[in-house]
């Protein structure tokens, strides 16, 4: 399971894996942002409860560290429901699938992250299961295999995915409800680093809050370490008070970009503007030139770029713009046409 990387792939300690913990909405109120998502599935989950019905098997997708994981454990705590938890990639034998699957009650969760990465076997098998209820069980062997039909209490999965693109079309018809979350503002990521701030006991200004938040890459989990940190700094460099000055010292002491963005990102702005005049550039010869497939470039670092303006995409390919050139310290050589 991702659950205890960071956003960069780091593993977090034990500690800090608690305090994650701590910091994770577990209601829909304690939630912010991705107000439409919200308002939704706000709707569905009472029409299901009302009609004490299983929720419809729900998708999850977008970028990491959004708030796939936390809204999974939302929807079971809001249904008033269990969960079990597993990935596409651990999930590799039909008979841990089959375990996990009876092992269910009436309207519980399960919850898939990772989904893309479910083998073909255990795909289809799922269907059955997600369709009717139903699963095709192998009982004794040798000679006396046979096959049975096991009925299985209605249940809601949940798949989350940041690769929504390498999901299969019959796995993806057969969600019911199919919700893409967004990058936050930097408004909403300082009011979560003043609930998490709050949870943390350490106290925090309004100007830090906004420093730090936008310097986050528009996600909650790089908002919530980020926090971490500083509150680290605080301590032993400060006060105990996370104020402006504290927060931009511990930022640049962790080399935190001014933008928010990351190694990947500067490498696909930098590369596009060192290899590729700038562009416009297509999306495979990119992904080779930063060795980073096409795909995860495509859901991953793009969506970031595109939102906060440094890149955009034109038919031909992928171009950076006037704020990536600044953003880089470099400046835009303008071809020098018409000169023969
Ligand atoms: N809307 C939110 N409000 C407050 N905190 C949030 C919100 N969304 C996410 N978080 C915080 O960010 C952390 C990361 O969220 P989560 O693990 O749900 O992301 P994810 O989309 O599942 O990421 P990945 O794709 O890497 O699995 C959570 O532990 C939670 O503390
Ligand atoms: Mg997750």
């Amino acid at each position: 399971m991702n659950e205890n990387l960071d956003a960069t792939g780091e593993s977090f300690s034990p500690e800090e894996f608690d305090i994650e913990r701590a910091l994770r909405p577990l209601s829909f109120d304690d939630f912010a942002g991705q107000d439409q998502v919200l308002d939704n599935l706000q709707v569905f989950v009472k029409a299901a409860n009302l009609r004490d019905e299983a929720l419809d098997h729900t998708l999850f997708h977008g970028p990491p560290g959004l708030g796939k994981t936390t809204l999974a454990h939302i929807l079971a705590n809001e249904l008033n429901a269990g969960i079990k938890v597993t990935s596409g990639p651990v999930l590799d034998k039909p008979g841990d699938l089959a375990g996990l699957l009876t092992n269910l009650e009436e309207r519980d969760v399960l919850f898939i992250d990772e989904i893309h990465r479910l083998s073909p076997v255990i795909e289809e098998y799922l269907y059955s299961a997600m369709e009717d209820f139903k699963i095709d069980i192998m009982i004794e062997s040798g000679p006396n295999a046979r096959s049975v039909q096991i009925n299985l209490n209605p249940f809601t999965l949940v798949g989350a995915t940041t690769r929504s693109g390498l999901l299969t079309a019959p796995m993806r018809a057969r969600f019911g409800i199919s919700s893409r979350l967004q990058y936050y503002t930097t408004e909403l990521l300082s009011d979560i680093l003043q609930r998490s701030a709050e949870i943390l006991k350490v106290p925090i200004t309004m100007e830090a809050a906004i420093e730090i938040a936008g310097r986050s890459r528009g996600t909650p989990r790089i908002a919530n370490a980020l926090l971490r940190r500083v509150r680290d700094f605080a301590q032993i460099k400060g006060n105990g008070k996370i104020d402006i000055e504290i927060s931009k010292y511990s930022l640049k002491a962790l080399n935190v970009d001014a933008n928010g963005l990351d190694e990947m990102d500067n490498k696909i702005l930098s590369t596009i503007i060192e290899k590729f005049k700038g562009g416009p550039v297509g999306i495979t010869t990119l992904s080779t030139a930063v060795s980073e497939s096409a795909e995860t470039i495509e859901e991953v670092y793009e969506p970031f770029l595109i939102q906060q303006g440094f890149i955009v995409r034109t038919p031909r390919g992928r171009e950076v713009t006037e704020a990536a050139y600044r953003h880089l310290g470099k400046t835009k050589h303008h071809s020098q046409g018409g000169l023969f």
